[in-house]
């Protein structure tokens, strides 16, 4: 298996219930809802999408021909120095469950980190993963219906959070949509988890403070 990764970089995990916890991003390639080209965008499952996952041109990016190849080049983004036992790695896309396999997982199990997803729900998860957040798209089914956190962009008119709230997941957060309704957004993500208490707030803080 040949793994495509966009970019690789080290940094504090921004959203979520994990959110401030020093990890590795690794940015796979490619995305089963959207081509990633602006002239597709409108007519794309998932239209909002804040992200560059097309080709293997960023930081640390390239193709990796084995998953030892991949595990090693994510444990050098690690301080060489940390001796906490605290290695966490984040595999994020694009859609990570398009290449992310249990080769993977076991390797980067053997490199001493704990591994987390940021997956659309569309695909079913290998085994092995250690944090599993799911973030549905209106339009496209959930077929990943258990894990970590359901971390859903809000709004969505056709993905409201009632849809959800039954399924099998730790942690329930609203995560306002960013774009040109971002203020207006964040407002009615607000009034949403007053409303309903079991959402919490989840604020993309790596933006705010001005990191990868
Ligand atoms: C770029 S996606 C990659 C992982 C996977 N494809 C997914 O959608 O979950 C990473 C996270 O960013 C969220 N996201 C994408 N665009 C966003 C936006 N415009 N505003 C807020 N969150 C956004 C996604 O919902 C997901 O939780
Ligand atoms: N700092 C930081 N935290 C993040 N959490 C999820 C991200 C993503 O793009 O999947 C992301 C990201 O791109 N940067
Ligand atoms: S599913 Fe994730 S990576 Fe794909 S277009 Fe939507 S937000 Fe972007
Ligand atoms: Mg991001």
């Amino acid at each position: 298996m040949t793994y495509s990764v966009k970019e690789m970089f080290y940094t504090l995990q921004g959203e979520g219930a994990q959110a401030g916890r020093p990890a590795v991003f690794c940015r796979f390639a490619g995305c089963n809802l959207w081509s990633g080209r602006e002239e597709d965008r409108a007519d794309a499952v998932c239209t909002f999408c804040d992200t560059d996952f097309v080709g293997t041109d960023g930081q640390g990016g390239g193709k990796f021909r084995t998953a030892a190849e991949l595990a090693r080049a994510i444990a050098a983004k690690w301080p060489a120095d940390d001796d906490s036992g605290r290695r966490y790695v984040v595999c994020t896309g694009g859609e990570p469950l398009l290449q992310l396999d249990e080769p993977l997982i076991d390797a980067l199990h053997a490199e001493g980190f704990e591994v987390a997803v940021e997956t659309n729900g569309t695909q079913p998860a290998p085994k092995g993963l250690d944090w599993i957040c799911v973030s549905p798209k209106a339009g496209a089914p959930v077929v990943l219906t258990e894990g970590d956190e359901l971390k859903l962009v809000y709004p969505q008119p056709l993905a409201m959070p009632e849809r959800f709230e039954s399924l099998g997941f730790t942690h329930f957060f609203l995560q306002p949509m960013d774009g040109p309704d971002q203020e207006a957004n964040t407002r009615a993500a607000i009034a949403y988890c007053l409303a309903h208490p079991r959402w919490r707030l989840s604020l993309q803080t790596h933006k705010i403070v001005g990191i990868d």
